[in-house]
């Protein structure tokens, strides 16, 4: 049997005051395979100290700890991993700068970008976005029969990312995402992140 799906968390763009807590919080809430920290426009600074704040919380829980756009930093700070955009520098060099840890490498809606980030050693391609999102300003769009293809062909983990909630998740679960990667629907959720990631969880788990 395939691995089960699972929560890949993504922090909001600008941590609100407080935020250790929340995520302290929302990570007790439920299962969650990786936080990445994705503080875009942030200075190096500012960076590094989240990374010291927030890393050891999701790293006490058994949560892998990923920072988005810069292996350089991730390697500097001991990070559990990397996430790359197609315009986030030398994938290669990112790989040989992070050997054992993960680097997940972002792929749009593209069968090629994806093939070629698992030739170079990536560790899980990214699709998306799969629905629309205010989180960022996203340019393709992806859909189901990309997951289909891409987990039936490779053994390489796929995440789908964008616009995803507990409501449209089933699709993708069922289509073969290995993790389905959120921002609003835990951190904007009505009631809370803690009950976003509750929610998140059970349409996974009831999708699957
Ligand atoms: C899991 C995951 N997938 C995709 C992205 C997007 O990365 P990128 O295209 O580099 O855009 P930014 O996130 O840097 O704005 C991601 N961060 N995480
Ligand atoms: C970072 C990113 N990359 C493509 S869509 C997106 C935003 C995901 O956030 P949300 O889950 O709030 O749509
Ligand atoms: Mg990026």
């Amino acid at each position: 049997m395939d691995d089960p799906c699972r929560l890949y968390l993504i922090t909001p763009p600008v941590l609100p005051p407080g935020f250790s807590e929340s995520l302290a919080a929302a990570l007790d809430a439920g299962d969650v395979a990786c936080l990445q920290l994705r503080l875009k426009d942030a200075p190096r600074d500012e960076v590094k100290r989240a990374v010291e704040q927030l890393m050891p919380i999701a790293q006490a829980r058994g949560v892998a700890f990923l920072l988005n756009d810069d292996a350089i930093l991730a390697a500097e700070l001991g990070c559990d991993g990397a996430h790359l955009g197609q315009q986030d520098g030398d994938h290669a060099g990112a790989r040989m700068l992070l050997p054992g840890r993960i680097l997940g490498i972002t792929c749009h809606d593209s069968r090629h970008l994806a093939m070629v980030a698992g030739e170079m050693g990536a560790d899980y391609v990214a699709f998306g976005a799969f629905f629309p999102t205010s989180t960022k300003e996203a340019k393709h769009r992806a859909t189901t029969d990309l997951l289909e293809w891409w987990s039936e062909m490779f053994e390489i983990p796929c995440v789908a990312i964008g616009g995803i909630t507990a409501a449209n998740c089933a699709p993708l679960v069922q289509a073969g995402a290995d993790f389905l990667a959120v921002v609003g629907a835990v951190w904007n959720h009505p009631e809370g992140p803690a009950a976003g990631l509750r929610a998140m969880n059970a349409a996974i788990a009831a999708a699957g």
